[in-house]
């Protein structure tokens, strides 16, 4: 203690540091955070009067702890964080510290398209994949150290952009879902995989109550699943779906390091490992038949495996790929194919069911494309059949299109992050600018080896961008008035698919599944309370983070409107 004499503190003072070490380290804590708190905050007060300057400096969001930063706001509530801090600086770029990395916080559609504009050799997404495989999948850092295979069977998922697959697909599932519209619930005595998942029970008026979460993402996932990997997958693994709807309720918990505290943390992890030897089983079998062996009892039927699939087989084959990096990656896209299409489904059947005049809508304009059968074929258990235009459903039905879009506006989240590479510079748009309220559009330095976030959840309820963000208004995304301009339907500033390099490969199937299987369900279907109240109540939803899954499931009673 020598050295604190030489500078004179007064004696109370040495005393109180001699005898109450305690005190002393809580004394220097709150120094420091006193400090840091308004040392951040004069960097804020000083970039906030960089109005004139083309080139701005980003604004820093002050924090109180060296090295957390704004961490601990970000576990609270990550949108809410976002939305008040893009309030309070009125740019379209704002910065966080987050433990030892700086992010950048993009929150203007200009400024988005210039990101997803960028080569790899500037921005990418390489270690945040890495990461990701690691926390949610388990993958024990397979997909880093083995990152020639890992590409190798990325790249093999280009084939989903390619028309071929996307008319196969499209094909498959409608002509799946004609059949089995019919049978979303049928009767005690014959029910289906995915009625037993929604707990559907059956009333003496031929109506059935269903938890319609469950049955909505269990049906759309046995004919999607069923058409992608062959009808052998699931027949083998009949809990398969339970294991993926288990592990996507509780991927948060791993990928914020809870995994291992919570009770849905550690249900995720015990189903991703029932996913991975599920993976495994239909990977061996489906590489047996490719080198011309027998792929043992249980698989002896994988002629309705897609293209895709059997390519990515031969791709994890040919790269020698461990078993770790091929089940974990497997798992990876079984839950991607899933995730969004199926949860976007049942929030758009909410939203258009909860609204009469929007569902008759939607009717009338589907009335001509998807209808029953013309020849009075029956469909799964003599119930009936449906024909479906899929071209004239997509080309002609602007409204039930538009629901899409506005559902992914209002349910999805997420965050699209990108690790910056070398030193990049980005510039407000003119309208975007003035439509923030500043004086003229600016530039910002985003310097390598930082991060980037595209905070699409907030931008998507910012009512700047998207007038009355809390109302369910399709209309928004339709141009067009069909008399002196055709009818148009368009995602403007809606980027839920991604961007650049690493857009949604799905995209183009999953636009035409979404409007397949939701049509085919409003035609089929009526849908009300199943407590026989007249108002259909929206679930609250959970956490973001792509796309959300309901609070809590919602208990409806479906009538066949055609016998
Ligand atoms: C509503 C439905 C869907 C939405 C909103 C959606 C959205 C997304 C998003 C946001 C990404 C990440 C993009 C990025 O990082 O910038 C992604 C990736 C991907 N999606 Fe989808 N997706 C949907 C359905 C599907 C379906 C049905 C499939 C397959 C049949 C699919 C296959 C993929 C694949 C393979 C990737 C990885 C792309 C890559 O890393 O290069 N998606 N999707």
């Amino acid at each position: 203690m020598g050295f604190l004499h030489s500078y004179h503190l007064p004696p109370a003072i040495i005393h109180l540091i001699t005898t109450s070490p305690t005190l002393t380290i809580l004394t220097t804590l709150l120094a420091i955070t006193l400090l840091t708190r308004a040392l951040t905050e004069l960097q804020r007060r000083h970039a906030l009067t960089q109005t004139d300057l083309p080139l701005k400096t980003p604004i820093r969001i002050p924090y109180w702890i060296p090295f957390v930063g704004s961490a601990i706001s970000f576990a609270r509530d990550v949108e809410g964080t976002l939305a008040k801090d893009r309030d309070s600086s009125g740019d379209g770029l704002i910065s966080y510290r987050l433990g030892p990395s700086t992010y950048y916080v993009i929150n203007m559609p200009s400024l988005v398209r210039q990101v997803f504009a960028q080569k790899a050799a500037v921005l990418s997404k390489e270690k945040i994949l890495y990461w990701f495989m690691r926390v949610a999948f388990g993958d024990g850092n397979a997909a880093r150290t083995e990152h020639a295979a890992f590409h190798e069977s990325h790249k093999a998922l280009n084939l989903m952009l390619k028309d071929d697959f996307v008319t196969e697909a499209t094909g498959k599932t409608a002509r799946a879902v004609e059949l089995k519209s019919g049978s979303l619930v049928t009767s005690k005595g014959s029910e289906q995989a995915w009625e037993k998942a929604g707990g559907v029970t059956y009333n003496e008026d031929g109506s059935a109550d269903a938890n319609f979460y469950g049955l909505v993402v269990n049906y759309v996932g046995q004919v999607v699943i069923d058409m992608l990997y062959g009808e052998a997958l699931i027949k083998n693994n009949p809990e398969l779906q339970k294991d993926l709807w288990d592990f996507d309720e509780g991927v948060h918990h791993l990928v914020s390091s809870l995994g291992a505290f919570t009770a849905a943390g550690r249900r995720a992890k015990e189903a991703r490992r029932a996913l991975v030897m599920a993976m495994d089983g239909w990977h061996a079998a489906v590489a047996a038949v490719q080198r011309g062996q027998d792929p043992g009892p249980e698989y002896q039927d994988l002629d309705d495996v897609s293209e895709v699939m059997r390519l990515r087989v031969k791709t994890w084959v040919d790269s020698k790929a461990s078993t770790k990096l091929q089940t974990t990656n497997d798992v990876s896209v079984l839950w991607g194919v899933n995730v969004n299409s199926n949860k976007n489904i049942f929030w758009m059947l909410m939203q258009i069911y909860a609204q009469r005049e929007l569902l008759s809508d939607i009717r009338k304009e589907l009335a001509a494309y998807v209808k029953t059968s013309s020849t009075g074929e029956c469909g799964a258990n003599g119930l009936p059949k449906l024909d479906i235009d899929v071209d004239g459903l997509c080309k002609y039905c602007p409204l039930i299109k538009a629901s899409f879009y506005e559902t992914m506006r209002m349910n999805m989240s997420g965050l699209g992050i990108r690790q910056v590479n070398k030193d990049l510079v980005v510039t407000e748009s003119a309208e975007d600018a003035a439509m923030f309220g500043k004086k003229k559009p600016q530039s910002y330095r985003i310097p390598a080896g930082s991060s980037l976030v595209l905070a699409n959840g907030t931008m998507q309820q910012d009512p700047r961008i998207f007038e009355e963000p809390e109302k369910f208004r399709p209309g928004r995304f339709i141009e067009g008035d069909g008399k002196d301009e055709p009818v148009r339907v368009v995602m403007k500033n809606l980027h839920t698919f991604g961007g650049g390099l690493y857009k949604c490969k799905g995209r183009y199937f999953a636009e035409k599944e979404v409007l397949i299987f939701a049509a085919s369900i409003l035609m089929m279907w009526d849908l009300r309370p199943a407590d026989g109240s007249d108002v259909l109540e929206i679930p609250a939803m959970g956490l973001a983070g792509a796309s959300r899954s309901p609070v809590a499931d919602v208990r409806v009673r479906l009538t066949r409107r055609y016998s």
